[in-house]
């Protein structure tokens, strides 16, 4: 599914959020974008989904207008993303249910890609009784049951520790790597984006414009990230962090003839 912004302007009263935002995401293609909180990223995404409307400017899915929210573009949150009173499985089972399956087909479905994403035998329990990251394991679980065209993620892995984001980023990526969905990915971590993004849109500060675009495409990547040190660096710098030790402390000591 190519998703396509015409020059998006979006202002909500008299607060500016995006000026002029044009963009093609190709069909099957992961495009990260990052930039300051409150820049409006979520606002994008929620374009996407049909949840919210331009100002000015269309947002295009295969050449057609966006006219409200469809299954084929699945939104996926940071957390609360599922019903506390719903098994696992009910939850999972329940994307496929608002599409009119039946419950038992939905259920059998849902244990098939629950297993997916490493949950088999966690199919009764509630999601307050497994860690976030296994919530989480359920939230894509559930993304993916629909079979989505495009999966709009909105800091899907934001609220877990370091090392459970990077296994989810890992289920994540083969997922897609199976499935093939276009992806549009908001992330605060630009380690994320440079693993995950075949494309990385750096944004300005409100009213957002884009500030700069990476390519990724084609680079076969693990989370050693060495290679990509320049590029980090980069994306930190437009973002004001500046990764670089103080250049003076950094300086090796002048060895002594
Ligand atoms: N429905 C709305 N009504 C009014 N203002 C809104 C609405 N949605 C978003 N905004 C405002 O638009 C701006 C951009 O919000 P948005 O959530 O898109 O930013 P973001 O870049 O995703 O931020 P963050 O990285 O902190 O999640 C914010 O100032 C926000 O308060």
């Amino acid at each position: 599914m190519k998703l396509s912004f015409k020059n998006i302007e979006k202002e909500f009263s008299d607060l500016r959020v995006i000026a002029d935002f044009s963009r093609d995401i190709s069909d099957g293609e992961l495009v990260a974008l990052v930039g300051p909180s409150g820049c409006g990223k979520s606002t994008l995404l929620h374009m996407a989904a049909g949840l919210e409307t331009p100002t000015r400017g269309q947002v295009l899915v295969d050449g057609a207008p966006v006219r409200g929210p469809h299954p084929e573009r699945t939104l996926m949150f940071q957390e609360n993303a599922l019903y506390p009173w719903l098994t696992l499985a009910q939850n999972v089972a329940l994307a496929l249910e608002f599409q009119g399956v039946a419950k038992a087909a939905a259920l059998k479905q849902a244990a098939f890609w629950l297993e997916k994403v490493q949950l088999r035998g966690f199919e009764q329990y509630f999601p307050h009784q497994v860690s976030g990251g296994m919530r989480q394991r359920a939230a894509l679980a559930r993304a993916f049951i629909s079979h989505p065209k495009a999966l709009l993620l909105d800091e899907p892995f934001g609220a877990l520790d370091a090392l459970t984001r990077m296994t989810l980023q890992d289920v994540l990526r083969q997922l897609i790597r199976e499935a093939g969905p276009t992806v549009l990915l908001v992330t605060h971590d630009v380690d994320e984006a440079l693993f995950l993004a075949d494309r990385i849109l750096v944004f300005s500060a409100r009213p957002a414009t884009v500030l700069k675009e990476f390519n990724l495409a084609h680079h076969e990547k693990t989370h050693d990230l060495s290679e990509f040190a320049a590029m980090r660096r980069e994306i930190l710098g437009l973002l004001g962090i500046h990764a670089e030790a103080d250049a003076a402390a950094a300086q090796p000591e002048e060895i002594a003839a």
